[in-house]
């Protein structure tokens, strides 16, 4: 893992239980269609109110997308990054092959929306999405993933793999004792808004992105 983000805590994290699970009917603005299961939880150890969504039906190895809030991506359609992209991608494919879609609230990384946006004002005047961060006080990435273990074991997953192309993801899972049982590569969302981005994340924090030699 990259040394400039928060180091994983090994060991032992408390239990969350299941709070309320709910079946929500979904309708995507390109005519996508999908039922989900929404699942909160007591007890998660930052005390946000992160989601679990179940889509089709989880096999004994559950594919699973641990996927970081970005509301300019998720909800805005902001091409500055991928994030929008793979979520909608993730959606599809856990519908495919059963499992869970994670949407943790650790928006700019950890470091909050309004965080966010200065590092973007930032990287409009050169420098990189963790330049950027560094130059505002803040580590590279300061997400932590406890709560996903915790939110797996609640949902009583057993082996997972994961959805992601961030190697970080899936040694500090690994470090939390969730069972990785192998790992998947998201599509390359690729634009002209956010290729210095998925370039600095490829070259930075060796995100599995199989980007044009010409980025
Ligand atoms: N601080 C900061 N956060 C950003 C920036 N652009 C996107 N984000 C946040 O980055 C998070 C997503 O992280 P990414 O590095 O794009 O992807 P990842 O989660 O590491 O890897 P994947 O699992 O492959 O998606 C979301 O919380 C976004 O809000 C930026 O320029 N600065
Ligand atoms: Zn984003």
């Amino acid at each position: 893992m990259s040394l400039t983000s928060v180091a994983p805590t090994v060991g032992r994290v408390p239990a969350a239980t299941i709070r309320q699970q709910v079946v929500v009917p979904m309708a995507f603005p390109d005519g996508y269609e999908v039922e989900g299961v929404v699942t909160t939880f007591h007890g998660l150890v930052d005390g946000r109110e992160h989601l679990a969504w179940t889509f089709g039906t989880p096999d004994e190895v559950a594919l699973v997308r641990p996927h970081s809030e970005c509301l300019t991506g998720d909800v805005f359609g902001s091409a500055r990054c991928d994030c929008g992209p793979q979520l909608r991608e993730a959606v599809e494919r856990i519908t495919i092959a059963g499992g869970h879609l994670l949407y943790l609230r650790q928006e700019g990384r950890g470091i909050g929306l309004y965080e966010k946006l200065d590092a973007y004002a930032l990287q409009d005047q050169g420098l990189d999405t963790y330049e950027a961060n560094r130059a505002l006080g803040h580590l590279d990435d300061q997400r932590d993933y406890r709560v996903v273990e915790q939110m797996l074991t609640a949902l009583g997953a057993g082996g997972v793999e994961l959805l992601t192309n961030n190697p970080d993801k899936v040694s500090q899972l690994t470090a939390l004792g969730v069972d990785v049982r192998g790992v998947r590569a998201t599509g390359v969302h690729l634009s002209t808004a956010n290729e210095r981005y998925l370039d600095a994340k490829v070259r930075h924090t060796n995100h599995t992105i199989d980007l044009p030699l010409a980025v």
